[in-house]
């Protein structure tokens, strides 16, 4: 068989055929099934849009009233996952925390027929409601307390802000948060969402497919960056640090957290909706000076690095948001993963519906016909 092109990171390489979403890099273009990324900030809801993403249209009236329904009843977790994380080391990294609850989670719903439209229903159903959950109760256990048990009354968004200290968030606070989620919930073929695709294809169940997800996702060049970014603030303390800052990084060529992409050319079009909350959240609850530190960094910069197609991408502003509501600083990344759940879902989805296994090639650059050395023959270390 004849050996394609080596592209080092798969760049410009069709990897699936996809209905989900679509990226303009060049002009910051995203539409989740066609609609545009900022209509669906303004006028949809992380529920309705997990059920666009999942089931490709947006539901009627009742199919979200059911739906919503069907998610807050399940979001409670069993004992069992329970007393599984109060064995967890308290200085675990929530996303290991949320990784191994996820692959767990599958040990209690055995792999059925994944042909079964309602065995994926409710796979979905159950991992969009559950892993919320999970992430809080860690969160909860880890500084010796009980989990905070999900509230019935509460949306998806205040629910999980609620489970994070008991205190019912302000409609504010939900409402951005709610968009946040909204935001971050589907980008084409990302790493994470590659990483379930190859998962997905080998027909495992969808919980692996996700725990597959959520341990790429956690890297700092991808989802792991909205972390990096705030402690990259943190440590630039002030306006006045950012030049040196900024000089240095350039000059020892070390990336600048929150900045590029391989898709966007141009500024990520989420960057701006996520200062559009920020500011709401400022003008309700007080400013964050670590915001004015950020725009300072964007300007410089964006003047030392346009040239190259370097913007702010997504991870760039969450940081500042979630810290306004909060959040402490390493759930940043889990909620990233709480919020593609219905991403990785629908690609799921779309890769059963044409399933072939992942199995691409390789160009060897090793060494053939090595004769064996016995271990007594060889030079010693
Ligand atoms: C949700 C998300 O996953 S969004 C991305 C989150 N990740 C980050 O914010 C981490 C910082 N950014 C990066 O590491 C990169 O921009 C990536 C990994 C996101 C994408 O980059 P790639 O397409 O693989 O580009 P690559 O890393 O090869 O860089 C290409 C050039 O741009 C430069 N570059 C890319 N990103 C940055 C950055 N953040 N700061 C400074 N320089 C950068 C590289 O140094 C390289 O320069 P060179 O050609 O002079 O050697
Ligand atoms: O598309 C990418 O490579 C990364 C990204 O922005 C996302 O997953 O939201």
């Amino acid at each position: 068989m004849a050996v394609g092109e080596y592209k080092p990171g798969l760049e410009g390489v069709p990897a699936t055929q996809s209905n989900i979403s679509y990226v303009d890099g060049l002009t910051g273009l995203l539409e989740y099934r066609g609609i545009r990324i900022e209509d669906l900030c303004k006028y949809s809801s992380f529920l309705e849009t997990s059920y666009l993403l999942v089931f490709g249209e947006l539901p009627k009236a009742l199919q979200l009233k059911e739906f919503e329904h069907e998610v807050v009843h399940r979001r409670r977790i069993k004992y069992r996952i329970r007393d599984m994380i109060k064995c967890f080391p308290d200085n675990a990294h929530p996303m290991d925390a949320l990784q191994t609850c996820v692959s767990a989670l599958g040990m209690f719903y055995p792999l059925e027929d994944l042909h079964d439209a309602e065995y994926i229903y409710q796979a979905a159903i159950r991992l969009l409601a559950k892993v919320p959950t999970m992430v809080a109760a860690f969160h909860m256990m880890r500084q010796g307390n009980d989990p905070v048990m999900p509230k019935d009354g509460l949306g998806y968004a205040a629910n999980f802000l609620y489970m994070l200290n008991e205190k019912v968030p302000d409609p504010l606070a939900a409402h951005v948060f709610d968009v946040c989620l909204t935001l971050h919930a589907e980008h084409t073929v990302n790493a994470s969402t590659f990483s379930a695709l190859v998962t997905a294809s080998t027909l495992t169940d969808p919980y692996t497919v996700l725990s597959s997800a959520i341990g790429t996702l956690a890297g700092p060049l991808h989802g792991g960056a909205n972390e990096e970014v705030m402690k990259m603030l943190e440590e630039i303390g002030s306006i006045e640090n950012v030049k040196p800052f900024l000089e240095r990084k350039i000059e020892r060529k070390e990336k600048i957290m929150g900045f590029g992409h391989r898709v966007y050319k141009v500024k990520d079009p989420r960057a701006p909706i996520l200062q559009d909350l920020a500011h709401k959240l400022f003008d309700q609850f007080g400013h964050d000076r670590y915001y004015d530190i950020a725009l300072e960094l964007e300007k410089q910069a964006t003047e030392k690095l346009s040239s190259k197609g370097i913007y702010p991408n997504v991870d760039f502003y969450s940081g500042l948001v979630y810290k306004k509501l909060g959040i402490p600083l390493d759930l940043f990344t889990p909620i990233f993963a709480i919020a593609r759940v219905p991403g990785w879902l629908a690609h799921w989805k779309e890769q059963l519906a044409d399933n072939r296994l992942f199995r691409p090639t390789q160009v060897y650059t090793g060494l053939h016909d090595i004769t064996y050395t016995p271990i007594e023959a060889r030079e010693p270390s």
